[in-house]
């Protein structure tokens, strides 16, 4: 199971957005312990907050630097706490590790060895840095984009007239991961720090730190953190409360003391106005997050353009540009994937060349095989029209990126045809609209489209991507 739903099986099943720093601070340890071992009375506070608190929480955060500091005991030590975790139970290891050269062995490390579910990561060396970390489906990140440290602020802030670096952080690691991998830690105790960090960000996980501070508003930092659905936000066990001998008790209060603040603020939908930045979170589609992200990696231009079909628009699709970025190609997958997943076919075709890959992606992630129509056959070797292999009779579904007049998915699937093969269904990512649909299904073929082009007109517009002239030009085509 992957992170995001173990998380969320265990926010369900323990009624608790609560997480647990188990961190074996030799200066935090209770009194209690002091006769012992510094070792053995690490490990047994350690197990004593892992069985007081593990019907209250919904993620484990052992911070890697405390464990790190204790020698090679230390990372023994490690070794038995993450063994001690419930299975059940999500681990998010706090090492906000940003070592270009080590990346990637860290992360198989810590993933596939240590059986690390989540890990957090400083942003600072960009997406080479996290990347490596994101090859793994079932695992997520953390991106450091706030602290609370004074020090911190000058930098955080910069420069504070226009976007702030913390918030730059925000925008730019959106690119980086899709939001069941990819989520914000955040340490603020100010709701309105929160509040901007969740406009820009609706649809990330926020771990929230540093918010147990005195003067801090619970029900301000909760509803500013909380997304529209009223989740997506995960908070710390405050410090403190871990050296108490009555920690269980301790923490189901806290746990109901949060889900009543929650409860009200999702019965209520009280997010308070003096707080909450100006931007319209109504209406928001779906599928807003990879609309944003494909238009920030280039794949929607303007400028004069001339189609395949001879036509003149005044802005160019471009969605070859999804095989660079591989979180992004992952998210138009899995688009695709659930409208293939409702058709019945044999095979997979792709139409050549810009859909090759996404077919490829589809055959793999489908355990389904692929063929493609060539669009020039070769003057030598086989001088097939089809490659792949086939058996006259199957039904093939053909992919493509976008239908602008129809015209290329309807010669790939002839191609098909006077094979043999039959083909009905073909399914693009985006639908150019302008009655292509229609004049598909006069030829015979069901289409179905993942997005429509005014559902990401719309949406870019909404988001501020896109001025009205830039909409007009789309609409207008
Ligand atoms: O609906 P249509 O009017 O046919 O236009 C859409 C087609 O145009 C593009 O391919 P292009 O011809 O640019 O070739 P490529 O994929 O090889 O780059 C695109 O990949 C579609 O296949
Ligand atoms: O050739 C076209 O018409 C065309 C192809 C493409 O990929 N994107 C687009 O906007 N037009």
């Amino acid at each position: 199971m992957n992170f995001f739903d173990k998380l969320h099986d265990n926010i369900a099943r323990n009624q608790s957005l609560l997480f647990v720093g188990l961190d074996p601070n030799p200066e935090m340890m209770p009194e209690r312990y002091a006769s012992l071992d510094i070792m053995e009375g690490l490990w047994n506070w350690l197990q004593f907050i892992i069985a007081e608190t593990a019907d209250y929480v919904c993620a484990y955060k052992p911070t890697f630097g405390f464990y790190e500091a204790l020698g090679i005991p230390g990372l023994e030590l490690l070794h038995k706490t993450l063994k001690a975790i419930p299975s059940h139970i999500p681990i998010i290891l706090d090492a906000k590790h940003s070592d270009l050269n080590t990346s990637t062995i860290l992360a198989r490390t810590v993933f596939t060895e240590w059986g690390v579910d989540a890990i957090t990561l400083s942003p600072y060396t960009g997406q080479d840095h996290v990347a490596p970390f994101l090859v793994y489906p079932d695992n997520a990140v953390f991106i450091l984009c706030c602290t609370s440290n004074p020090g911190a602020e000058s930098l955080q802030q910069y420069p504070v007239t226009e976007t702030p670096l913390y918030l730059q952080v925000v925008k730019e690691s959106k690119n980086w991961g899709t939001p069941e991998q990819l989520g914000l830690e955040v340490g603020t105790n100010n709701p309105e720090v929160l509040a901007l960090i969740r406009a820009i960000a609706p649809e990330r996980l926020i771990m929230a730190r540093s918010i147990w501070v005195e003067g801090s508003n619970l029900n301000q930092i909760v509803a500013a953190g909380l997304n529209d659905n009223g989740t997506g936000l995960i908070i710390p066990v405050p410090q403190d409360m871990l050296s108490s001998p009555q920690l269980s008790q301790e923490i189901a209060a806290l746990c109901t003391e949060i889900n009543e603040c929650k409860n009200n603020i999702n019965d209520e939908n009280s997010t308070c106005n003096v707080w909450l930045p100006d931007v319209s979170v109504s209406n928001i589609h779906p599928q807003q997050d990879l609309i944003l992200q494909l238009y920030d990696i280039g794949c929607i231009m303007f400028g004069s353009f001339v189609q395949a079909s001879g036509a003149t628009f005044p802005y160019y699709i471009d969605l070859r540009k999804i095989i660079s970025n591989p979180q992004v190609f992952n998210q138009v997958l899995s688009g695709y994937a659930t409208i293939l997943e409702t058709l019945n076919f044999d095979r997979i075709a792709g139409i050549p060349y810009g859909s090759l890959p996404t077919a490829t992606g589809l055959a793999l992630r489908l355990h389904c095989p692929m063929i493609f129509p060539r669009k020039e056959v070769k003057a030598h070797g086989t001088r097939k029209v089809i490659e792949g292999n086939y058996n006259p009779g199957e039904t093939v579904v053909v992919v493509d990126d976008i239908l602008i007049s129809g015209k290329s998915v309807m010669e790939g699937a002839e191609k098909l045809k006077s094979a043999g093969l039959n083909v009905q269904d073909i399914v693009v990512f985006i639908d150019h609209e302008q009655g292509v649909k229609n004049r598909l299904s006069q030829h015979g073929y069901n289409s179905y489209a993942v997005l429509t082009l005014s559902e990401i007109t719309e949406t870019l517009y909404q988001a501020g991507r896109i001025n009205e002239g830039q909409l007009l030009a789309f609409k207008e085509g």
